[in-house]
């Protein structure tokens, strides 16, 4: 059994080589020539999974992608092709709420403002999406919730309409890139909608670049529209226009899911269903694998307000990090791949355990993701 496996997904040869020869290679790079005489393939999402990629794939019979996103994966050639295909969905969504939250925290310093005070929107309210929702929930914000797709299926209690999304003073896109269909994601953001937006909004984008039109962002951002940029994920992919860089108050390069506990689930998740596929038993777990977090455990001695969580949020994962490393290298060629590659370990809010043995209030840290 031969298994080809991105070389930047954790714990994949770990995993893997219980059911053969793993080879680690470049995602970016994985060739047709490369897939010959291969039983399984693993991916991220930088390797297109399409026609020109599975000409001499010859055995494949799985592909399995370690991330939420599968708009890299042509399923209707894997359907016609009979290869089974899976992606790790939720795997990563816990990182994403931290790293929407981290963000926050910093503007709401620098720009002096409460966020229970603001009217918040989330857009695309899926695993991701919900993360972001039960984080902003926790500092007391209320929060609308626009997904016309989960309006068609549940009806329009409790959801309100892009348009009225785009008026909040918040607002955090959760949308996948949809290709095909009636609910297609490509520019969902115009110029049109874009310039609706209030000048002192902040738009955050944790989804996929291609949702925002971003030359259209540019050209309003030129023109002097105030609202603040939190830009994870870019058009093009990995050459964003860099223009846009310095309008983004907050920039990083698509790592919002990058700690290491949703980097291994997705491993887990694909290598888990591969082993149902081969009617194996999953004998290895990722659990037994991570390592121990820097600081694992603290006291709590006060209630918790937004300043508290800002320092305990900060502690574990600062967001300034990733955003100067962006700054300082995106310029260099080939930067945007290396500082995804070489990413610093960054764990989970759940990796800290809060101890409050003096009966302070302090849920609302819980149900920022800290544990018990
Ligand atoms: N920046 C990063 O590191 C990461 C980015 N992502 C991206 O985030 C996307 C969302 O992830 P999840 O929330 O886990 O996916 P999900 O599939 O659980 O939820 C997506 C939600 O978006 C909704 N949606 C679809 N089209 C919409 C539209 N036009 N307007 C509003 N809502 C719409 C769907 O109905 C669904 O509820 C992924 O597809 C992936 O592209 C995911 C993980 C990490
Ligand atoms: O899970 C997703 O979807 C994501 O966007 C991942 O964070 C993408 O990570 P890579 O596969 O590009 O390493």
């Amino acid at each position: 059994m031969k298994i080809v496996v991105d070389e930047n997904m954790p714990y994949a040869i770990e995993l893997f080589s219980q059911f053969g020869e793993v080879v680690a290679l470049s995602g970016r790079t994985i060739s047709a020539e490369d897939l010959n005489d291969v039983d399984a393939l693993m991916v991220r999402s930088v390797t297109q999974v399409n026609e020109a990629l599975l000409m001499k794939a010859n055995k494949l019979a799985f592909v399995g992608t370690a991330t939420i996103g599968i708009d890299h994966l042509d399923q209707a050639l894997l359907q016609q092709r009979n290869i089974t295909y899976t992606n790790a969905p939720g795997c990563n969504a816990v990182s994403v709420g931290d790293y929407v939250c981290s963000a926050l925290l910093v503007l709401a310093e620098q720009q002096s403002f409460v966020i229970a005070d603001k009217k918040i929107a989330v857009i695309g309210v899926g695993n991701t999406g919900v993360q972001t929702v039960s984080r902003l929930t926790a500092l007391g914000a209320e929060v609308m919730l626009c997904d016309p797709p989960r309006v068609e299926k549940e009806g329009l209690t409790g959801f309100v309409s892009l348009e009225q999304a785009l008026q909040a003073d918040i607002i955090c896109m959760h949308v996948p890139l949809v290709k095909t269909g009636d609910n297609q994601t490509k520019h969902l953001l115009t110029s049109e909608l874009l310039a609706g937006i209030n000048q002192d909004a902040i738009l955050v984008n944790c989804g996929r670049g291609d949702v925002i039109d971003n030359q259209a962002l540019l050209d309003l951002k030129q023109a002097g529209h105030g609202m603040t940029l939190v830009l994870d994920v870019w058009e093009n992919e990995p050459t964003p226009l860099l223009d846009l860089i310095p309008y983004a108050t907050i920039a990083t390069p698509h790592i919002a899911g990058y700690s290491l506990e949703g980097k291994a689930r997705g491993t887990q998740m694909i290598y888990q269903a591969y082993a149902q596929l081969l009617g194996q038993p999953a004998e290895r777990s990722i659990s037994d694998i991570l390592p121990v977090p820097a600081v694992s455990r603290l006291d709590v001695n006060q209630n918790a307000d937004q300043t508290f969580a800002k320092s305990l949020v900060h502690l574990v994962y600062d967001v300034r990090r990733d955003d100067a490393i962006f700054r300082k290298n995106i310029m260099k060629a080939g930067s945007f791949d290396e500082m995804r590659k070489n990413y610093l370990e960054r764990r989970e809010f759940s990796s800290l355990r809060l101890v409050n043995d003096s009966h302070y209030a302090v849920e609302s840290l819980y149900q920022l993701g800290f544990a018990k």
